[in-house]
């Protein structure tokens, strides 16, 4: 379980204790103690990395790099430009959650960088409450048209996923509906301080109305 002690990361701005919450199973949530698992989503070239340890570190959160938990094998292919199938995924979000969940053991929240690029992708991190109840979960969608990012992509040097990805990213993505109510879209066609500084305002907009 979650441990209430030794918390050394805690979620700014400050939390206040709201009674009236109910977890996704209905039991009563005391939100003050609430856990915070922000997922910086989105297609290859959009920011996840920069943007989301940007995030951790003016939150004074953890910082998880998704692209660091895919097995050899998945990023042999994405280095061959070939592109991952379901199956190669599950494995690598189930892992992305579990780890997730370990990082918020010893913290108020946590920062994960995982493109989610399909719904049932973020339904594998949607059910993370479902182990911890206090968990609640925030997607953060990093959005510009795909020339942007293929340009970004283009331009970054040493990351295995090249330039030939950023249209199957593309065909894969499935845009988060209006239904999804836990994504905060961010257009990040600006520059990095722009994107950088809206997010951050939004991040903490959502972890506010959550207290
Ligand atoms: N808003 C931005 N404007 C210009 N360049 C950016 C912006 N955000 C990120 N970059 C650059 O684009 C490249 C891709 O960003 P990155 O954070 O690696 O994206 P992702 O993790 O989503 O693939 C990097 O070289 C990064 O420095
Ligand atoms: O930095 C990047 O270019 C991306 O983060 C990239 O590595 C990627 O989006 C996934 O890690 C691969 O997995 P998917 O094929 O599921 O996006």
């Amino acid at each position: 379980m979650l441990s209430h002690e030794n918390r050394p990361a805690t979620v700014q701005p400050a939390s206040k204790p709201a009674a009236d919450r109910l977890t996704p199973n209905g039991a009563p949530n005391d939100a003050a103690s609430s856990h915070h698992l922000f997922i910086v989503t989105g297609p290859a070239g959009c920011g996840k990395s920069t943007v989301g340890k940007f995030i951790a570190k003016n939150m004074n959160l953890p910082f998880i790099e998704g692209d660091e938990y895919h097995p050899r094998a998945n990023v042999e292919k994405m280095s061959r430009d070939i592109p991952l199938t379901d199956a190669d995924r599950w494995d690598w979000l189930t892992r992305l959650r579990e780890e997730s969940l370990q990082r918020l053991s010893a913290s108020q929240g946590v920062v994960v960088t995982c493109s989610a690029l399909k719904r049932k992708y973020r339904d594998v991190i949607r059910v993370a409450p479902y182990y911890f109840h206090d968990v609640l979960v925030h997607f953060i969608y990093l959005h510009a048209p795909e020339s942007v990012l293929l340009a970004r992509v283009q331009a970054r040097h040493g990351h295995y996923m090249g330039a030939g990805m950023v249209h199957s990213q593309f065909d894969a993505l499935e845009e988060p509906g209006d239904e999804e109510t836990d994504v905060i879209a961010v257009d990040v066609s600006g520059s990095v301080d722009e994107v950088e500084t809206t997010t951050l305002a939004s991040v903490q907009r959502a972890v506010l109305r959550d207290l």
